[in-house]
């Protein structure tokens, strides 16, 4: 890894290049990669975002809630100390041991004084560098977790591009970024001056103690008690012994810190994860019928807020049943639910009358497929994100699933059809394109239940309407969860929902519901005279 120093030097600069530094220097910087999540078998769990921090000493810092680029740079940076000191820094620790033992047996064959004498001085030069290498070590975390807060803000600023500049605000996260790189760059300072400081105590602690055994083996030479041929060679050794007591010195507070960092790798290995484990159902045959009895939820991160309050529903195979509600009403927490991401604190889901909790979750989310409403794309092309999953789809089955999604038209007249590149976060295609190729992703895994939680609210009233009609014709026996704001959409449902501040408040269909008067009525009124509003604007403008 390069010095701290080099990394920050090049980071003042210019704001894109410390990326690139960091990434080469494989500090704290780095990204882990899928296939270090997979190995250390890193449960992306619901509560994703609760993990204890931990100082590369394993001393828990505080219970907090920290983000995904903290865990994704605390892990790097500690899997980095750690295979580092293991590969190199343990075994010449080991060696260098071996190499104080044996010198010092040979100088106590040379001059058991002498010997006794320098071992009382010894514990001056474990000491002084104990004491400077704890702070060391202090800073060391600092300086780390600084650099993990200044790639939270390059992150997060590269990936928000768009909004940035349409807010002019690149200026801004410039000199947040800046900001960042700057307390790191004092904290660097300080942890120089700290490994300065600690080298220098380290060689005058190691000098005086020579010092003093050439004073001491002088005397001991004058009195006839050692021979000055032994003196000579016991001096000898005693370099030898002291230069590899101070390697040793330097080499421990790496290995200590590997030893932690290894505390907190083990940590996240051996988590326990705040959902209960999965079970082991995986029947062939899914009927797909999901009964919600008496949920009560809510988030880990507000246990005092019930965002679902005693929520009873049934969705049918077969059927497509809407969800409706105001905003914050706990639509998208039911999913959440359903897709297991949360436990909920009262109440049971079943799954075929069997509780959610009995199926293995990887056949969960093979049997379930959900589609939000910013589904996000893979920066590959088209085909190679709507076979996302299922890796040995054949090009009819792309085309089909596109087609069932109304999709197919237009990717047909990208220029290069199902091989053009949808962009990074499929910012080469337009959001209802993006939602579409989405709903085909969903579809080609020919999922059981497949939920659309406002999948469709890119999409103009005609393409919506051509999606739920083929889903309506080739999802016969499929359960489909639909969550709307829009009545053309909720009109398509076998059953409708409302659901208000976590409890549901009615249910029934379309002309149930607005017979009733009550809550979907009145959407039904809003959304009626939203259009025509929208009608009336249209045609004042047109007019103009
Ligand atoms: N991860 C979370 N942690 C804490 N509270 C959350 C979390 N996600 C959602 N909430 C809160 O839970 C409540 C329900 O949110 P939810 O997303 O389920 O609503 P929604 O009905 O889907 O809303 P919308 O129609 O706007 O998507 C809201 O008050 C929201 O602030």
């Amino acid at each position: 890894m390069k010095p701290l120093t080099t990394v920050v030097n090049l980071t003042a600069a210019n704001a894109c290049v410390p990326v690139v530094a960091l990434l080469d220097s494989g500090s704290a910087g780095n990204f882990i990669s899928g296939s270090l999540c997979r190995q250390l078998k890193l449960k992306t769990s619901p509560s994703p975002l609760i993990y204890q921090v931990h100082s590369v000493t394993g001393k828990p810092l505080s219970r907090k809630t920290i983000r995904r680029c903290d865990i994704v740079s605390r892990i790097t940076t500690d899997t980095n100390t750690m295979s580092e000191s293991l590969s190199e820094k343990l075994s010449l620790l080991m060696w260098y041991f071996m190499r104080v033992i044996f010198l010092f047996g040979s100088m106590m064959l040379l001059s058991l004084r002498l010997s006794v004498f320098t071992a009382l001085g010894l514990p001056i030069i474990w000491i002084i560098p104990e004491f400077s290498g704890r702070f060391y070590q202090k800073l060391s975390v600092q300086v780390q977790e600084s650099l993990a807060k200044a790639n939270d803000v390059a992150t997060e600023t590269f990936s928000s591009m768009k909004t940035v500049r349409s807010f002019a605000n690149e200026d801004g996260e410039t000199e947040r970024y800046k900001k960042c790189l700057e307390g790191t760059y004092a904290l660097n300072k300080v942890e120089a001056a700290a490994y300065a400081a600690s080298t220098w105590t380290n060689s005058m602690s190691s000098l005086a103690l020579k010092v003093s055994i050439l004073y001491y083996g002088g005397r001991l030479v004058t009195g006839s008690d050692v021979s000055s041929g032994d003196l000579v060679s016991f001096v000898l050794y005693e370099l030898q012994f002291t230069s590899a007591v101070e390697v040793l010195m330097s080499y421990w507070p790496h290995v200590k810190k590997a030893v932690g960092a290894s505390e907190k790798i083990f940590e996240y290995v051996d988590r326990k994860p705040e959902i209960p484990p999965d079970g082991s159902l995986a029947p062939p045959t899914l009927k797909g019928h999901v009964r919600f009895e008496n949920i009560t939820f809510a988030y880990p991160k507000r246990p005092d807020t019930d965002v679902l309050k005693k929520v009873s529903l049934e969705l049918k195979p077969g059927q497509i049943t809407a969800l409706v509600g105001p905003s914050g009403s706990g639509k998208t927490s039911i999913v959440s639910l359903l897709e297991r991401f949360y436990q909920p604190q009262n109440g049971e889901i079943l799954l075929d009358h069997k509780p959610l909790l009995s199926y293995k979750d990887q056949y969960l989310h093979e049997k379930i497929s959900v589609v939000s409403q910013e589904p996000v794309l893979f920066a590959r092309s088209v085909r190679e994100n709507i076979k996302y999953g299922k890796e040995n789809a054949s090009d009819e089955e792309i085309q089909a699933a596109a087609k069932l999604a109304n999709a197919d038209d237009f990717i047909s007249n990208l220029p290069k059809g199902y091989d053009t590149d949808a962009g990074e976060k499929g910012g080469q295609v337009s959001g209802g394109q993006k939602q579409r190729i989405a709903i085909a992703r969903a579809l080609i895994q020919k999922p059981q239940i497949l939920v659309l939680d406002d999948a469709t609210s890119s999409l103009d009233t005609e393409s919506e309407h051509r999606v739920y009609s083929a889903l309506r014709k080739d999802l016969k026996s499929c359960t489909v969860l639909l969550i709307t704001h829009r009545l053309s959409g909720v009109e398509n449902a076998d059953h409708i929902i409302f659901l208000r501040e976590g409890e549901v408040v009615e249910e029934g269909n379309h002309d149930q519901l607005l017979a009733k008067q009550g809550y979907y009525a009145e959407f039904a009124k809003q959304q009626n005279t939203a259009i025509h509003r929208n009608n009336a604007e249209d045609v004042t403008f047109t007019d103009q």
